[in-house]
């Protein structure tokens, strides 16, 4: 079995070492512009075109858990995988926990109330605040598949109200559901830490936008943990400024690098990390990719295909 890795920053020799001993019998090597030779499987992340036009690919496996980077290449380039040629992607795979580790602490850092408290201590002031009740503050997960339902489970304990929107209505242990778009505005109502974690897809680009932050309860807070797509930046700052969202947390950009002119750098009600919430944990991606390799050699149906049509 033959297979070709790609990845522009990735540990290549780490990857074809740990892929070589986890699948028996499988040439690995890195995929090198020119190289047309016969692969069974390709693993990428912002694959060149010629990577995989024209294979005879069993899969192809994208190197994280967005997919939308390479379903953008291919509507420009259809012919680079055709539709029987399955695609998956990394579900979970040390993600979760990552998220949950992100998503709990800064939940708890705004209601401790440590946001004001830094505020405070630039005036040198000493001033103890009123405690937030945890009543009143509604975490609301924007997308609840395999992150948002890990990172539901992580702030479950913590006794906040939860709440998640999804496409399809979900049943998990204490988390009110919504679905579709016509839910949307009850979702958002009584909201107070919005939480996004959709794909990146035609229906949700732009999603987080003026229009739904000022349906979110005052003072409250966004935490946008997915794509910068879906935020409408210039609508984050107003919103801000009116004083309906008292702070965002932002791990993802319109542009990332993140441009040294954009205002969120300075803003003192915005948070940020560089893209790092959740990264690909080598080991556990290896392992979830020798695995479905395995049950698709042997016609076994695997999970973490992406849905083409749906986007992810
Ligand atoms: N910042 C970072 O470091 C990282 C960011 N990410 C981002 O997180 C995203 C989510 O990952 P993951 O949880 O694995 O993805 P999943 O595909 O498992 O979950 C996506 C969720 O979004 C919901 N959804 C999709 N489209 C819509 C829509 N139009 N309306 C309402 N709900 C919708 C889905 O609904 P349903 O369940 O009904 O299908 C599902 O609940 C990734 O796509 C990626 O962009 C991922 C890893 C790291
Ligand atoms: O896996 C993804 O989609 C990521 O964004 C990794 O950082």
């Amino acid at each position: 079995m033959d297979i070709i890795f790609y990845h522009p920053t990735f540990d290549t020799s780490y990857w074809i070492k740990a892929l070589s001993e986890a699948i028996p019998g499988a040439r690995v090597r890195e995929w090198k512009r020119g190289d047309n030779e016969h692969a069974d499987y390709a693993l990428v992340w912002h694959p060149p075109v010629e990577m995989l036009q024209g294979r005879n690919l069993k899969a192809v496996f994208a190197l994280g858990a967005g997919v939308d980077s390479i379903l953008s290449k291919l509507k420009a380039h259809p012919e680079m995988l055709p539709e029987h040629i399955p695609l998956f992607r990394l579900e979970d795979t040390g993600m979760g926990q990552q998220m949950q580790e992100y998503a709990v602490s800064q939940v708890l850092h705004w209601f401790r109330r440590f946001d004001d408290y830094q505020a405070l201590k630039q005036q040198s002031r000493w001033e103890p605040l009123a405690d937030y009740q945890r009543e009143d503050f509604t975490i609301g997960l924007l997308g609840a598949g395999v992150l948002g339902s890990k990172v539901a489970e992580a702030l479950a304990p913590w006794g906040f109200p939860l709440r998640c929107w999804s496409r399809t209505r979900k049943a998990y242990p204490g988390v009110e559901s919504f679905a579709g778009h016509d839910e949307l505005p009850d979702f958002l109502k009584g909201t107070r830490v919005l939480i996004n974690l959709l794909p990146n897809t035609a229906e949700t680009v732009g999603i987080i936008n003026k229009d739904v932050l000022n349906q979110l309860a005052d003072g409250s807070y966004l935490m946008n943990l997915a794509r910068g797509i879906h935020l409408v930046e210039a609508d984050l700052l107003s919103v801000l400024e009116s004083g309906k969202l008292k702070g965002a947390m932002l791990d993802v950009y319109s542009r990332e690098p993140l441009p040294v002119e954009s205002p969120l750098w300075a803003h003192p009600r915005v948070a940020m990390t560089p893209h790092v919430a959740a990264v690909t944990r080598p080991a556990e991606a290896v392992d979830y990719i020798a695995r479905t390799i395995g049950l698709l050699e042997q016609g076994k149906p695997a999970t973490g295909q992406v849905d083409r049509q749906r986007g992810y």
